[in-house]
C-alpha cells in the first residue's frame, strides 16, 4: 500500500534552456502534484525555485528522475516535509510565566520555591495542586511493538511517542512526556515507572508488546495510585467498540447476534475482545498466527490461552479463512496483508471490516472497499479512522480533572458510548461511523462521560470545579 508525502525540490533553472512549464509537465507526468511554487532567487543566468510536490512515495524516484532528465534543470536538494517536521523533535517545554525581574526569580525559584517544597513535604498530596503533576502524563514505551513495525527499539520509538505527546497537548491540553526505556525487562520497566511516578498524574503505556504488557500494566495499576492505562489495549478497544456500535446501528444488527472475528491477539486484540464480550458479543473467534484459538489448547502464551477460554463457543479450528466464513465483523489488529479478497467474499452481507494495523492495514482499503459495507482503518488518509487518538486525550483529560485513582471498565465503556454518540442518526453512513478527532465534541464528551463514570464508581478524588477555581486564582496571581 502506498503512502503519500509532500516533497520540496529546490531547483536551479537555466531560463535559456528550460521553462517552469516543462518542469510542471514533467512532475505531473510522473505522478506528482505541484501544490506550491516559491521563487528563492532570481538571476540573469539561473533562477532558484522551490517546488512543493504532493506524491505517493512509490513515485518519488520517478518524479525526481523526470525533473533531472530536463535540460537546464538541476535539483539542488530535495526534502521530505514529514522528515522536516521531525527536525529537532516535535515537542518542547514552555514555561507558563516569564521571569522578568529579581522578584519573579525569587518567587519562581529560590528562595520562594522553598516554602512550596516544604508545603508539599508536609502534605505530599499538594504535589497535585502545586506542581505540574496534575496535568502531566508519561508516555512510556520500550520500543517493543511500535505501531505495526515491531521491536524497533526505544530510540526509533521516540518519534511515535513524541507524536502521542503532541496529540495529548493539542486535543486535551495534557502535558505529556515521551519516555523511551532502554530495557525490555518487565521488572525493570515496572521499577523505572514507579521511580518516575512522583512527577506524573498518569501513566500512558505505549507500544509495549504482548504478553509482557499485561503483567506490566497490572502490576503498575496495583502499585501506583495514579491511572495507568495501556493505550494500545484499552484506547484501541474503546474506539473499536464505539465504531462497532455505530456500524451495527447502520446495518441494523445487534451485538448479541453477530459473529465477530478478531485477528491479532496481542495488546490491542486481547483488550478489544474483553470489551466486546463485556458489551454483549457472544459469537467471537480469535485468530493469531497459529490460526483460530480453541479453548483447551495450550498456545504457550497465557494471554492466548485466556482468550481461547473465553471465545469460540463453536470451537471452529483452522485458519483465518476458515474462521471468517459467515462473519458479520472482522477486526484486524495484527499486521499488513493478512486479509484477502476471498476472505471478504466469505463474510455475511453488510460486512463490517476494521483493518486497523498501522501503518499498513490488514488489507488495502481500495481493494477491500467493493466487498464490504463498512470499512475502517487506523489511518488518517481514509474515511472512518478508528484510532486510539479518539480515546486517550479525552480519557486522560477526564481522569486528571477528577484526579481518578485509576481508569476502570465503567470509565472505558462511558468513553466508548460518548464517542459513538457524536455521530447522529442523520449523519450516520457507510463512510462515517466514527467521528473525526478534529470534531471538537470528541474530547469534551469523552472527558465528561469519564468523570461521571469515575464519580459514580467512587474512583474520583476531586471534582473538576475545584480545578477551575484554582486555575482562576493562579491566573489572577500571575
Ligand atoms: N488503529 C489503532 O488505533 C491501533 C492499531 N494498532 C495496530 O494493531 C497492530 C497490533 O498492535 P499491538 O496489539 O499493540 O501489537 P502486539 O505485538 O501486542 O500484537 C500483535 C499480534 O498480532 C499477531 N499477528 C501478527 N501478524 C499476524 C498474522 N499474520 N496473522 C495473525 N496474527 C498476527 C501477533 O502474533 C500478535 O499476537 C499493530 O499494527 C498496531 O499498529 C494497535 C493499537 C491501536
Ligand atoms: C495507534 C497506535 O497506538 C498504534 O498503532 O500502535
Ligand atoms: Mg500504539
Amino acid at each position: 500500500m502506498s503512502m503519500t508525502t509532500t516533497m520540496i525540490f529546490r531547483l536551479e533553472i537555466n531560463p535559456a534552456q528550460a521553462t517552469f512549464g516543462e518542469v510542471a509537465t514533467a512532475v505531473n507526468g510522473a505522478g506528482g502534484d505541484i501544490v506550491a511554487v516559491d521563487m528563492i532567487r532570481a538571476g540573469k543566468d539561473t533562477t532558484i525555485r522551490d517546488i512543493t510536490v504532493h506524491l505517493n512515495l512509490d513515485v518519488h524516484r520517478r518524479v525526481a528522475d523526470s525533473i533531472r532528465s530536463l535540460p537546464g534543470i538541476r535539483i539542488v536538494h530535495e526534502s521530505d516535509s514529514t522528515f522536516l517536521a521531525h527536525l529537532g523533535g516535535k515537542i518542547q517545554v514552555m514555561p507558563k510565566m516569564p521571569i522578568k525581574n529579581r522578584e519573579d526569580l525569587s518567587r519562581v525559584y529560590t528562595p520562594g520555591v522553598a516554602r512550596v517544597s516544604l508545603a508539599i513535604h508536609d502534605d505530599p498530596s499538594k504535589a497535585f495542586t502545586l506542581t505540574a503533576k496534575r496535568n502531566t502524563v508519561a508516555v512510556v514505551s520500550d520500543g517493543s511493538a511500535v505501531l505495526g513495525l515491531g521491536n524497533i527499539g526505544p530510540e526509533a520509538a521516540m518519534p511515535v511517542m513524541e507524536g502521542k505527546a503532541v496529540l495529548f497537548k493539542q486535543f486535551a491540553n495534557v502535558d505529556a512526556f515521551p519516555i523511551c526505556l532502554k530495557t525490555q525487562d518487565p521488572e525493570e520497566i515496572i521499577r523505572t515507572v514507579k521511580l518516575l511516578s512522583p512527577t506524573f498524574g498518569g501513566i500512558n503505556l505505549e507500544d509495549i508488546s504482548s504478553p509482557r504488557c499485561f503483567e506490566i500494566e497490572r502490576r503498575l495499576q496495583e502499585e501506583l495510585d495514579i491511572p495507568v492505562f495501556h493505550d494500545d489495549q484499552h484506547g484501541t478497544a474503546v474506539v473499536i467498540l464505539a465504531g462497532l456500535l455505530n456500524a451495527l446501528r447502520l446495518v441494523g444488527k445487534s451485538l448479541d447476534s453477530i459473529k465477530v472475528v478478531v485477528c491479532g491477539i496481542g495488546a490491542a486484540g486481547a483488550s478489544c475482545i474483553d470489551m466486546l464480550l463485556a458489551a454483549g458479543v457472544r459469537r467471537l473467534i480469535a485468530v493469531d498466527r497459529c490460526g483460530a484459538l480453541v479453548s483447551g489448547n495450550d498456545y504457550g502464551n497465557p494471554a492466548l490461552n485466556r482468550v481461547a477460554s473465553l471465545t469460540n463457543p463453536e470451537r471452529v479450528g483452522g485458519s483465518l479463512s476458515d474462521a471468517i466464513r459467515g462473519a458479520d465483523v472482522f477486526i484486524g489488529v495484527s499486521g499488513p496483508g493478512v486479509l484477502k479478497v476471498q476472505d471478504l467474499q466469505q463474510m455475511a452481507s453488510d460486512a463490517i471490516v476494521f483493518a486497523m494495523a498501522n501503518p499498513e492495514p490488514e488489507i488495502d482499503p481500495e481493494i477491500a472497499a467493493p466487498f464490504v459495507r463498512v470499512l475502517a482503518t487506523g489511518r488518517s488518509d481514509y474515511p472512518n479512522q478508528i484510532n486510539n487518538v479518539l480515546c486517550f486525550p479525552g480519557i486522560f483529560r477526564g481522569a486528571l480533572d477528577c484526579r481518578a485513582s485509576l481508569i476502570n471498565e465503567e470509565m472505558k465503556l462511558a468513553a466508548a458510548g460518548a464517542i459513538a454518540s457524536i455521530v447522529t442518526d442523520n449523519e450516520l453512513n457507510d463512510q462515517y461511523v466514527i467521528p473525526s478527532i478534529f470534531n471538537e465534541k470528541v474530547v469534551a464528551k469523552v472527558r465528561d462521560a469519564v468523570i461521571q463514570a469515575a464519580v459514580r464508581t467512587g474512583v474520583a478524588r476531586r471534582h473538576s470545579s475545584e480545578y477551575q477555581a484554582e486555575d482562576e486564582m493562579a491566573g489572577a496571581a500571575r
